[in-house]
């Protein structure tokens, strides 16, 4: 099965609503989708997302680098010799990890395909359904609420509450949202770099003394601030999490030799893909650090590839796939069943996806 061509497409899909963090607002998904066209008529399909304030990827440097650099690298590739395919794509540039992801993705889709098995189970088949939460953005309290309840009225069990944008506000965000849920929903919070240490440590004191009793703390304080992130950890009880923090194998090394975390959120669109990912995991194994796979602004198509992973690892405790969740609509026919919180892998070889509209590559 060699590579004939790699050709780019866009998606665009409007939001249920903005999604609002510390960094940014964002009302529709614009992300670039991929697809590998092989000899024997196999096709395998990728995406990525440009979020610029995190990956540092923008629509027009991910067209460039699969386009320019990624796919003249590519073509003629033989799928059956996955390694040698992924050295080339780590080596052929730097950072890009958008880019990278999208086209390691459809690599992999063609990869299952190849050996006529469902990705997951090529990767370890540990579970094949898994849970997500659903992102709460950060808004006015009383809108919080609002989103909250609607999401436990849709099945929701764990909600992932956006913080970190005016402080201030932060503890009277939690404390309306556990009241109106009550104690049986999980809360889980992110502030996507929003807070400075010391800061980080006494907002999550004040909210350990108001009883409100949360799962972990994603990201407190900026992605470089690896000592920061230590501090944090050392000082307080709840668990606390590196999401911008780690992109690369070598991050998740130096974070855990550290101490600095106690949970890794995993994201294809920082890793550049499923093979890095892979790494993480190990390493995180390794230490006895458990991960959450999570999403950027991204559909089903490269959503579906993360469940995968997610399901195929034991060491995945924690998912934050709510990407298609957070869609106004599913372009796709086939790839992973999103039903409310429920996520299941079908039986189909690579990523399953049956029918990917033509008119996105046009
Ligand atoms: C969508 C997911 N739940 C999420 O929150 N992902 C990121 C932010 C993604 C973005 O800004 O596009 C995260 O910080 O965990
Ligand atoms: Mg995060």
């Amino acid at each position: 099965m060699k590579i004939t061509a790699i050709q780019l497409g866009h998606l665009s899909v409007p939001l249920k609503t903005p999604f609002k963090t510390a960094l940014r607002t964002v009302d529709s998904i614009e992300n670039i989708a991929v697809r590998i066209m092989t000899d024997t008529g196999h096709i395998g399909y990728g995406e990525a997302a440009p979020t610029a304030v995190i990956t540092g990827d923008t629509l027009s440097s991910i067209g460039g680098a699969v386009k320019n650099y990624i796919a003249p690298q590519l073509i003629g590739l033989d799928i059956e010799n996955l390694e040698a395919i992924m050295m080339k794509l780590d080596k052929v540039l730097v950072k890009n990890t958008s880019a990278k992801a999208a086209v390691d993705i459809a690599l992999y889709d063609l990869f299952g395909q190849y050996y006529k098995a469902p990705l997951y189970k090529l990767l370890g088949g540990f579970r094949k359904e898994i849970t997500t939460d659903i992102t709460i953005s950060v808004n006015m309290p009383e809108e919080m609420v609002r989103d909250s309840i609607s999401a436990v009225a849709r099945g929701y069990k764990t909600l992932k509450i956006k913080v970190g944008k005016d402080a201030r506000m932060d503890l009277k965000r939690l404390k309306a949202i556990r009241e109106a849920v009550g104690e049986n929903i999980q809360l889980r919070i992110d502030a996507n770099q929003g807070w400075k240490p010391k800061e980080a440590v006494s907002i999550l004191r004040d909210i350990e003394d108001a009883g409100l009793a949360i799962e972990f703390v994603e990201q407190p304080v900026a992605a470089h601030d690896f000592e920061g992130l230590k501090y944090v950890t050392d000082h307080v009880t709840f668990p606390v999490m590196a999401d911008e923090s780690i992109f690369s194998p070598k991050d998740a090394l130096k974070i855990l030799q550290e101490r600095a975390v106690d949970l890794i959120n995993i994201k294809l669109m920082k890793t550049g893909g499923i093979h890095q990912a892979l790494k993480i995991i190990a390493i995180a194994e390794a230490y006895g650090v458990e991960c959450m796979m999570g999403c950027m602004l991204e559909s089903k198509l490269s959503v579906t590839a993360a469940a995968h992973v997610a399901a195929a690892k034991n060491i995945v405790t924690k998912i934050d796939l709510d990407g298609p969740g957070l869609c106004s609509i599913d372009p796709f026919d086939g790839g992973a069943i999103f039903k409310g919180e429920r996520i299941l892998l079908q039986e189909i070889p690579g990523l399953g996806f049956t029918d990917v509209p033509e008119s996105i590559f046009s």
